[in-house]
């Protein structure tokens, strides 16, 4: 029998600002999931959070988007969400963008990272969670861990990797995707997924068997919202070792605190920094953004673990320095590169104080339009 992984999110609100969950509103919800397993609907749960961003690891043997399963989740997000409000919770209920729940999760808000598997005699893998940055974020390091050999030492080392692994990316802004495969179209891969905010890798298989090896969460709330509601805070299922980046190799693709698009308001780049659970909180600018990896082993279809990954001292210098980017980042206060870029921007809270300048700018005299837009045309409006 398959199995599936679900990996199910959402910010139902929290505490003290948009810092942590509160433990009450975790405490409801795992009574919910808890009785879903007892139903049979679910073989296993694992409930945590990083940042405001509540998150469920599921286990389970009903495939990608099954109702029963979205709906204990919604059911159980819902209830969390109650118990939020109840507490005055910050912004209670915000990830939840539907008032009742049709079919599935997709287009409701939550976050969703699912793989239906053939369970490995022993099937390691990892969850990633990330708060205060973006789907796309996992563009850079998906790259180390599948694609670059000096990284992922596997690639050229382990026959088993050797042949490279195909990545599908969507374009969020046109709803579409596309199939690349690495080594041989690499170049390709990177043109599009070094723009993040736009081509986010959605899905990872073993080129050789077509093996499913990874998949990231890609719902982006501002696009189904229609307005500014928050970073999509992204989560991924990353399947390691036996013919697949090993473990170390999944972790070593963190060990450089890059720059992603997130932190304050959803709209500053800030360094990514991986930390313990205990540390998966945002604080400093609401931020900066951060990692939590938890490590897992599925054994006839439950779940074996969590190893809080990044809770190593072997990380501490990749903590510090992402502290000391921090530092560098904020001191370009409102300006950029610190702050996001224009078309960015455009989902965010700025239009709206944009709006107020309308009509203030004066005509200067034989000047020419030009567009600006990477998203448009590139011609100048000759
Ligand atoms: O990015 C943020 C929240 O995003 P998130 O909920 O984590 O997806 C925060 O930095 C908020 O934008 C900031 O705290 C301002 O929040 P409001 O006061 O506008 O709610």
């Amino acid at each position: 029998m398959k199995s599936t992984i679900s990996v199910l999110k959402a910010d139902i609100g929290s505490l003290a600002g948009h810092h942590m969950v509160h433990p009450d509103t975790i405490a409801v919800a795992t009574k919910v999931l808890s009785e879903g397993k007892k139903q049979g609907i679910i073989n296993d749960f694992y409930p945590t959070f990083v940042g405001d961003d509540m998150e469920f690891i599921i286990s389970h043997n009903r495939g990608e988007l099954d109702q029963k399963v979205h709906e204990l989740v919604w059911n159980a997000l819902k209830e969390a969400a109650n118990k939020a409000k109840e507490l005055g919770l910050y912004a209670a209920g915000q990830d939840l963008l539907s008032d009742s729940f049709s079919g599935n999760l997709k287009g409701m808000g939550p976050g969703i990272a699912e793989m239906e598997i053939e369970e490995r005699p022993s099937e390691p893998f990892v969850v990633f969670m990330a708060d205060k940055t973006e789907p796309g974020a996992f563009n850079l390091p998906l790259y180390k861990m599948f694609a670059d050999p000096f990284n992922t030492a596997g690639l050229v080392i382990d026959p088993a990797l050797h042949d490279g692994f195909k990545f599908e990316v969507l374009d969020v802004y046109e709803g579409e995707s596309i199939a690349l495969n690495t080594p041989e179209e690499s170049y390709d891969l990177l043109a599009l997924i070094g723009t993040p905010d736009r081509y986010i890798v959605r899905r990872i298989y073993r080129k050789q068997d077509n093996m499913l090896a990874a998949v990231v969460t890609t719902e982006r709330l501002n696009l189904i919202a229609g307005k500014y509601v928050g970073k999509d805070d992204p989560a991924m299922i990353v399947r390691v070792q036996h013919g697949l980046p090993a473990l170390g190799e999944t972790l070593e693709a963190f060990t450089v605190p890059y720059l992603v698009a997130g932190w304050m308001r959803g709209s500053h780049y800030g360094p990514l920094m991986p930390v313990s659970q205990k540390d998966a909180r945002a604080t400093r600018f609401d931020g900066p953004p951060r990692l939590v990896g938890l490590g897992f082993n599925l054994k006839n279809g439950r779940l074996v673990g969590p190893s809080d990954l990044f809770d190593d001292p072997a990380f501490d210098e990749v903590r510090r320095n992402a502290n000391i980017i921090a530092d560098y980042m904020r001191r370009h206060g409102p300006f950029m590169p610190h702050r996001l870029e224009p078309q960015v921007m455009e989902y965010t809270t700025l239009p709206k104080v944009m709006e107020r300048l309308k009509g203030r700018f004066t005509k200067e005299e034989g000047s020419k339009k030009a567009k600006a837009s990477i998203y448009t045309s590139t011609e100048s409006n000759e």
